[in-house]
């Protein structure tokens, strides 16, 4: 005889009230909607670390009357200030750059159900209405493409928090002509995709990109007899997987995309750092205006002479104008032995003062300079 579930009217309580949570939360995000239109009016920045601070401070103190954990709070209002932040970032973009594109076509390391496919629906989820996927089978078909004007936008991984820069994409950046528009940064958690029936003992050859590979090197040490084999992305990993339907083969990607192709989790969350981050730029024909009223980065490439202390030297332009470096990475220069391009995340705006004043004085003291992109950073730390 069937029993009635005792939890249910628990449940439709809590269904109830999960319901108005959401309902105060849209409504939350409508008068952020609102204050971004008076801050353009009125030239104020879209951020306000005090008035953050201040509201924090007291939602923790009612909190306390409830009994709810300070950190619990803390956590929560970071992900609510966040997403009300970066909304009011992208309208400010829209509003300046006159372009609330309707429809895009955007390339990506595919097949479906890869990390990039994944980092490109979550960018075009609040930017675009509606989007046409190009799948792509290496990151410089999607440079290509986008060159060529087959697309308007590319998604590419630019570095992860395990393994570092993403060399490929950097080398790729030395030679076009393209713009970098924006960033966003997915947390990746890599899971060991197999055929329906399969278990973790019988697999003995695990398919991926070259990328997670790298990222999980601690955790496939305890597996050293398993073959491995580099597929051009971790969706194309997961296709041969499913194709082949055996047990003893293993696919290293997102649960997500494992869904797509009917493949089972038999471990996941194993990356060499915990916090697994891959940072992902978007790339455009045009370079974009970035608002003065929020936080910007601006992506420089220099090559500086061979002479001791070159190097110093251009970054102590840097430190003059009071600019900060959230990256610096080299990387050879091809054809050119032993020559080093170097790649520079600088926090602010290209437009502003201090920025152009330090270009200008990099490009005397450099052999070559080039700006890659000037756009909104997603980094919203409190
Ligand atoms: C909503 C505002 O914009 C930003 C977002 C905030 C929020 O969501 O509470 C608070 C301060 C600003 O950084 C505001 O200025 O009030």
């Amino acid at each position: 005889m069937m029993t009635d579930n005792p939890l249910l009217p628990l449940r439709d309580k809590i269904t109830a009230l999960d319901k108005q949570l959401l309902t105060l939360i849209a409504q939350r995000r409508e008068l952020s909607n609102q204050v971004v239109n008076t801050k353009i009016n009125a030239n104020i920045p879209v951020r306000d670390l005090e008035r953050e601070r201040i509201l924090v401070k007291t939602l923790i103190e009612t909190g306390k009357q409830f009994a709810l954990d300070e950190l619990f709070i803390k956590r929560l209002y970071q992900v609510i200030i966040e997403d009300s932040v970066l909304l009011q970032q992208r309208l400010l973009q829209q509003h300046l750059n006159h372009d609330v594109i309707k429809s895009a076509k955007i390339a990506f390391l595919g097949p479906k159900g890869s990390y990039s496919h994944s980092a490109m629906r979550r960018y075009a989820a609040n930017h675009f209405d509606q989007i046409e996927e190009s799948s792509c089978s290496s990151f410089k078909d999607i440079f290509e493409k986008v060159e060529k004007a087959d697309v308007d936008f590319g998604v590419v991984p630019i570095e992860n928090s395990s393994s570092g820069s993403i060399n490929e994409v950097y080398d790729l950046l030395q030679k076009t002509n393209l713009h970098i528009i924006g960033e966003i940064s997915l947390p990746i958690d890599h899971c060991i995709l197999a055929n329906k029936q399969a278990t973790l003992d019988e697999i003995d050859t695990v398919y991926s990109h070259p990328q997670p590979f790298q990222q999980c090197t601690n955790f496939l040490e305890k597996y050293t007899h398993w073959k491995i084999i580099y597929c051009d992305s971790t969706s194309s990993a997961m296709e041969t997987v499913a194709k082949q339907n055996k047990t003893n083969v293993a696919a290293i990607g997102n649960k997500d995309g494992g869904e797509l192709y009917g493949l089972q989790v038999l471990e996941h969350n194993f990356a060499n750092q915990k916090e697994n981050i891959t940072r992902f730029i978007i790339l455009a024909r045009q370079a974009i205006n970035v608002s003065d009223q929020i936080s910007a980065k601006t992506t420089i490439l220099m090559k500086t002479g061979q002479q001791a202390g070159a190097l110093v030297d251009a970054l102590l332009v840097l430190r003059n104008h009071n600019i900060a470096m959230t990256k610096l990475e080299s990387r050879p220069i091809h054809g050119n032995p032993w020559e080093e391009m170097f790649y520079i995340d600088l926090q602010g705006n290209l437009d502003s003062i201090v920025m152009q004043q330090a270009l200008k004085e990099l490009s005397t003291i450099t052999l070559f300079l080039k700006v890659l992109g000037c756009y909104p950073s997603d980094n919203v730390a409190q």
